[in-house]
């Protein structure tokens, strides 16, 4: 058995972007996150799992200092959320919805990261 926990299309305000007239404003940002728990955890409290408002906590405190990249952004979350209990692998998705001139398209940048203790060892 594996436990994930996610949260999934978080909207957020955040001071982001690499232009210099991304600087001194705030812009969307629309976050997912999942979390597969240790093998060992059994979900049974929190102390065994991952409060999800923390993972909520982490990403408005991300959004708050200026931040270049959507990767920066990601890979940022994602260590923090490898960091609030018994988890095993993140998976954080960040969607710049305006991004793109006109409203043409969103940007996404998806990252996978996983706790070096549990890689692979043959
Ligand atoms: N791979 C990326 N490319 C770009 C990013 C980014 O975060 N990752 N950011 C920008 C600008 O901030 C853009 O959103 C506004 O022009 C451009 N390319």
């Amino acid at each position: 058995m594996s436990i994930v926990i996610s949260v999934s299309d978080l909207p957020l305000s955040a001071c982001i972007g690499i232009n210099p007239d991304e600087a001194g404003r705030r812009q969307p940002l629309i976050v997912s996150v999942d979390l597969t728990l240790a093998a060992g955890a059994q979900g049974a409290d929190l102390t065994d799992s991952v409060d999800y408002r923390r993972i909520v906590a982490e990403a408005e405190a991300i959004a708050d200092a200026h931040i270049g990249m959507i990767e920066t952004f990601a890979q940022m979350l994602a260590r923090r959320c490898l960091s609030l209990g018994p988890v095993r692998t993140a998976v954080v998705t960040v969607v710049k919805p305006q991004a793109l001139p006109h409203g043409l398209a969103s940007v996404r940048v998806m990252l996978d990261r996983e706790q070096p203790l549990f890689k692979s060892v043959d």
